[in-house]
């Protein structure tokens, strides 16, 4: 198996007026090529500050994050920045688009940056991302005139359009209808299936179940793991969701 991100001993604190308060306590996590990976925890265990600092978005007091054989704590703002954009895709809760531009461009304006030349090719690119997760009809549509589950999809794409090696997603289905949701995950599961490496951040047991391996965190640790294998078939869905609960009930406890 091949190491795709490690992080080891990562320390982080925030300081608020002169109090210093540690959010991520020695945590080490390992995500090989390939995985599905759900971070679980109760609010403000420090999910999203972990999935921030292991991509590079966040700083850390103490250390070491590899990423695809790069140190991230060895290189620059813009070396990071253009590791982000090259090598990562990025899905949020709430997708942040450009307005009055059109979802289209908004998947190819920012890839352009790497690949200038490339218009042709990543608008193709992006057409085919946008009909695959079932939204090829409204590559011309502004992206207030669309619904949050469709903006969602378009968000897969723009995150995919550089053909990451990994996605990150902080509650990528946080704001979405529990039909909608599940359709989103059938896509990360598509793409999983595909190579893409992914890691989520979710309080949803039905999110997580479709992972690979979940970690549960709290307290700025990572405090337990569930191992779930591959969902290769819908099938024993149910079981995966029972396990998860139960792991995360106790974890909360
Ligand atoms: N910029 C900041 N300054 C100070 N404290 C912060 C900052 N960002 C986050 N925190 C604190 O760090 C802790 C972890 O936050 P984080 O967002 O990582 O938690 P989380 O597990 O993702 O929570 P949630 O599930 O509610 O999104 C929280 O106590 C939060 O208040």
């Amino acid at each position: 198996m091949i190491k795709i991100l490690d992080g080891q001993q990562i320390h982080k604190s925030f300081h608020i007026d002169k109090e210093k308060i540690k959010i991520l306590r020695e945590v080490s996590i390992t995500i090989y090529e390939g995985e599905f990976i759900s971070i679980m925890g109760p609010s403000g265990s420090g999910k999203s500050t972990l999935l921030y600092v292991l991509s590079g978005m966040d700083s850390f007091d103490s250390g070491e994050i590899i990423f695809n054989n790069q140190r991230l704590t060895a290189c620059g703002e813009k070396e990071l920045a253009d590791i982000r954009r090259q090598q990562m895709g990025f899905v949020f809760q709430q997708p942040a688009f450009l307005k009055n531009v059109t979802i289209m461009d908004n998947i190819v304006l920012p890839a352009m940056r790497d690949n200038r030349k490339k218009v042709k090719a990543l608008t193709t690119k992006a057409q085919q991302l946008l009909e695959s997760t079932g939204i090829g009809q409204l590559a011309s549509r502004m992206t207030n005139q669309v619904s949050g589950g469709q903006l969602q999809r378009a968000g897969i794409c723009r995150a995919l359009i550089n053909e990451p090696k990994i996605i990150f997603g902080d509650e990528p289905t946080g704001a979405l209808n529990s039909k909608t949701a599940e359709e989103i995950m059938d896509h990360f599961l598509q793409i999983n299936q595909e190579g893409t490496t992914i890691m989520l951040v979710t309080h949803d047991p039905k999110v997580a179940a479709k992972s690979e391996r979940v970690l549960f965190m709290k307290d700025g640790e990572i405090v337990d793991e569930l191992w779930l294998g591959k969902l290769l078939q819908q099938r024993g869905m149910e079981n995966r969701i029972e396990k998860v609960t139960r792991k995360m009930l106790r974890v909360e406890m």
